[in-house]
């Protein structure tokens, strides 16, 4: 059985003291199952603390972007060497936001994807439709292009351990959630096209989530799912008793 990955994405949002009674709510509270993973995607500056604070707790700390190279001259990036050694554990890599707003390309996402694992860093990769491509019909070869693309060259480990994240654009921060049906047929076809490029064998181990308006009164509906795996939260997790409410649905 897959395990359940619920992690959150608070985007640009908190201030070090938010962040940090947020830790101090939620660490000792987390179901303690070997089944749901927790991980809270926190803006760089609240990382040192945050990894802190979570130590010897259920709670894992991830960022929510870096830079491909280990070092170099590209003013105001961060690069995975840094993450590591703040002993942070995953990084969200290609968010939806990052594409529109900052330029982040499939390419990048696949340089960023290699550099996390050269890294020991578990990157969660996101993909997702845009409204227009949705009433299109492009959906599935939409989001089969971002997964080949993205996952490009790497070995059939590194894809089992990678975190998918279905995250359909229109349905981020609008309140308007992907039916679970269709949402599953999204990931369902998303784990096909990782067989495609590997085998059964690791499609069935490879973690997808969804993400986009989740919130603790649907999260049961869509984690029913058969290829639904956990979810990618953002306005939800930001409260640490929502953050709480999603993660104990993954013990479900
Ligand atoms: O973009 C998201 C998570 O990465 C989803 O955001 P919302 O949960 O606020 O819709």
């Amino acid at each position: 059985m897959r395990k359940k990955v619920i992690a959150g994405n608070w985007k640009m949002n908190k201030v070090l003291t938010e962040a940090e009674q947020f830790a101090d709510n939620v660490t000792d509270k987390l179901p303690n199952d070997d089944n749901v993973e927790a991980i809270v995607c926190a803006p760089f500056p609240f990382l040192p603390s945050l990894v802190e604070k979570t130590k010897g707790s259920r709670l894992q700390v991830g960022a929510q972007n870096m830079h491909f190279e280990d070092s170099g001259a590209f003013t105001g990036e961060v690069s995975p060497v840094m993450l590591k050694d703040l002993g942070v554990t995953y990084v969200v890599i290609g968010h939806s936001e990052r594409r529109e707003h900052f330029a982040e390309t499939d390419q990048t996402v696949n340089k960023k994807v290699h550099a996390a694992f050269n890294h020991g860093l578990t990157p969660i990769v996101c993909v997702g439709e845009s409204l227009e491509q949705r009433e299109a019909n492009q959906t599935m070869n939409h989001t089969e292009q971002q997964i080949k693309k993205g996952l490009e060259g790497l070995r059939h480990d590194q894809v089992a351990d990678t975190i998918i994240a279905y995250e359909p654009i229109w349905a981020i921060g609008t309140g308007k959630t992907a039916s679970s049906a269709d949402a599953n047929e999204v990931c369902a076809h998303i784990r096909n096209v990782v067989k495609e490029m590997t085998s059964g064998d690791i499609a069935e181990q490879v973690v997808i989530q969804y993400g986009g308006s989740v919130k603790p009164a649907n999260i049961d509906e869509l984690l029913t799912q058969s290829d639904i795996d956990g979810a990618l939260v953002g306005g939800a997790s930001l409260e640490a008793e929502s953050f709480q409410q999603l993660v104990e649905a993954g013990t479900t």
